[in-house]
């Protein structure tokens, strides 16, 4: 049981878009379409101020095109919402970043040929109030850059990236990455962090550092909602938990609690409708949405049993033929 269990984080009965005690963000009726495909059909949701909130799902839930659209990176069809208090929907990236909701992007090919201090400096907003006057002034810009530069360094410092300052980011390992989105997305002091799978491609060395890193977040104030599929993460760190499918909020509540439900498990094993689960092949695929450190297990137990491993083997030949 997580420590903010026991917090009541929600008001009333609980079920998908339940109210919150103190959201800091609040979405109505957002839609987004594809073709015809629905990707997002979102009635209602709240995010609580100050947690860390996982949405969970399977692959094309739509869970990372309702986090384009929260902030700005994509326009729905519909829908409003509003963070802390202020309306949101239509306000472009770069304006929703000044207003304190960030999300972390992956380091994308151009990026990774930045060093990492580039991509920091890109991490900064443009201080309230900046306009044509001020960038006529050199002395005033000067000063912004500094601050940029020295904040930069005290969070490469704390990311323990400051040795790598000057290094290609492409040099980076999977991990390192991920750290250097999280501190970049903290250049513009947000109030409200929205990480997209931070745990992906994150080797066994570095996955602790980053669970704390994101705790870290929650200890100074900061509110966290991350997109994740290891569910020993979220089991791990979130307070509180969505679960989206087919565009939809099919369930929410505290992570003990929201993983035994019915509906969050048929949201899972949805996706593999089509799938035998009588076979190990079935199983392993299953395991492989559910949590990647339960297909790891399950591995090491075929891998030490010999009637199991021949069984595989066979299935592999089997759909291979
Ligand atoms: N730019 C796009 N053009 C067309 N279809 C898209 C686009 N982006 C997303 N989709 C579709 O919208 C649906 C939701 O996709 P989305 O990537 O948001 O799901 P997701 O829950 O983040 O999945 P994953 O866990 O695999 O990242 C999918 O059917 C996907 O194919």
């Amino acid at each position: 049981m997580n420590v903010n269990d026991a917090k009541q984080i929600y008001i009333g009965d609980v079920g998908p878009g339940v109210k919150k005690r103190d959201p800091i963000l609040i979405a109505d009726s957002v839609t987004r379409t594809f073709g015809g495909n629905t990707a997002v059909n979102v009635e209602h949701v709240e995010i609580p101020r100050n947690m860390i909130t996982a949405l969970i799902g399977p692959n094309g839930a739509g869970k990372t095109t309702f986090f384009n659209l929260l902030t700005g990176f994509d326009k729905p069809n519909s829908g409003n919402w509003t963070y802390d208090g202020q309306k949101l929907a239509g306000v472009p990236a770069f304006k929703v970043a000044r207003r304190g909701m960030v999300r972390t992007f992956q380091l994308t090919k151009s990026l990774a040929l930045l060093s990492v201090m580039e991509n920091m400096r890109l991490g900064a907003t443009k201080q309230k109030g900046e306009n044509i006057f001020r960038a006529m002034l050199p002395f005033l810009w000067r000063d912004q850059e500094k601050a940029n530069t020295a904040k930069a360094m005290e969070l490469l410092g704390r990311f323990k990236l400051d040795t790598k300052k000057d290094d290609y980011a492409a040099s980076l390992s999977g991990g390192q990455r991920k750290l250097l989105e999280m501190a970049r997305a903290l250049m513009s002091d947000p109030d409200l962090v929205m990480l997209d799978e931070p745990m992906a491609g994150v080797n066994p060395a570095l996955t602790q550092s980053l669970l704390g890193h994101i705790l870290g977040l929650k200890d100074q104030g900061m509110t966290v909602l991350f997109v994740e599929h290891d569910m020993h993460m979220v089991q791990t760190i979130a307070d509180w938990v969505i679960v989206m499918a087919e565009g939809k909020i099919v369930a929410e509540g505290y992570p003990s609690v929201v993983m035994q439900d019915q509906a969050v498990i048929d949201a899972y094993l949805g996706a593999h409708h089509d799938v035998d689960l009588g076979t190990l092949t079935g199983q392993l695929a299953v395991a492989e949405d559910i949590d990647p450190h339960l297909v790891e297990e399950l591995r090491e137990e075929v891998s030490a049993d010999p009637e199991l491993a021949e069984e595989l083997a066979e299935e592999q030949n089997r759909t291979e033929q």
